[in-house]
């Protein structure tokens, strides 16, 4: 049984990690999903609840059909502890996807492999893009796989995002 492990904030769950999920998908028999700064929500960069996220994930993965374990991992103030940390909230894994920096550092000083992957379509795959277009009131819908949509809307993610802004 091989599995992957990939993290990330998912603020919100967009078509870049869906391209990430899909080209990990086929190397592996499981992936292993972080759902990362897990203690995070209603903040602007971080509208969404580790629950809320879960839910983006597995309506997004049902188009692919992979076998996932996707775990909240809330942040530690410690780097030097957090692989550990990671470690005993997870399944076992073989390898780690990851284009982040300290992600990278971490797991490789731990000795683990650590795989990295080109960026998919960057200039408008990102979270930072798809809530600003949601404060814009501009398209955000086509950056996110149609069920993310339909989780998006059905917690009132975009009305959400504009009030903790105007908020702020
Ligand atoms: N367009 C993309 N193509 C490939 N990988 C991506 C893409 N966007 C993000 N990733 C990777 O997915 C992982 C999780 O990223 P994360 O959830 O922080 O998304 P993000 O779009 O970078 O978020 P934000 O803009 O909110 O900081 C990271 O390793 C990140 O580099
Ligand atoms: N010390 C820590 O808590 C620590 C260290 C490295 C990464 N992380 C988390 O891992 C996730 C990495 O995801 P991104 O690639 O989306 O930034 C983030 O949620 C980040 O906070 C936490």
């Amino acid at each position: 049984m091989k599995r992957a492990f990939y993290i990330g904030r998912f603020q919100p769950y967009h078509n870049g990690h869906q391209s990430v999920m899909e080209r990990i998908a086929p190397l592996v028999d499981e992936i292993v999903i972080g759902v990362g700064s897990a203690q995070l929500s209603h903040e602007v960069n971080n509208p969404f609840t580790a629950g809320e996220r879960l839910m983006m994930i597995a309506a997004a993965l049902r188009e692919i059909g992979v076998s996932y374990h996707a775990v909240p991992i809330e942040d530690l103030r410690r780097n030097a502890l957090w692989v550990s940390h990671v470690y005993s909230m997870t399944p076992y894994f073989d390898v780690v996807y990851s284009n982040n920096p300290l992600v990278i550092r971490l797991f490789s000083e731990s000795g683990k492999k650590v795989q990295t992957l080109p960026m998919y379509r960057r200039e408008t795959l990102s979270g930072t893009e798809v809530r600003r277009r949601m404060l814009a009131g501009e398209d955000w819908r086509s950056l996110v796989p149609d069920p993310v949509a339909a989780v998006i809307d059905e917690i009132g993610g975009a009305e959400r995002l504009r009030a903790i802004s105007s908020s702020d």
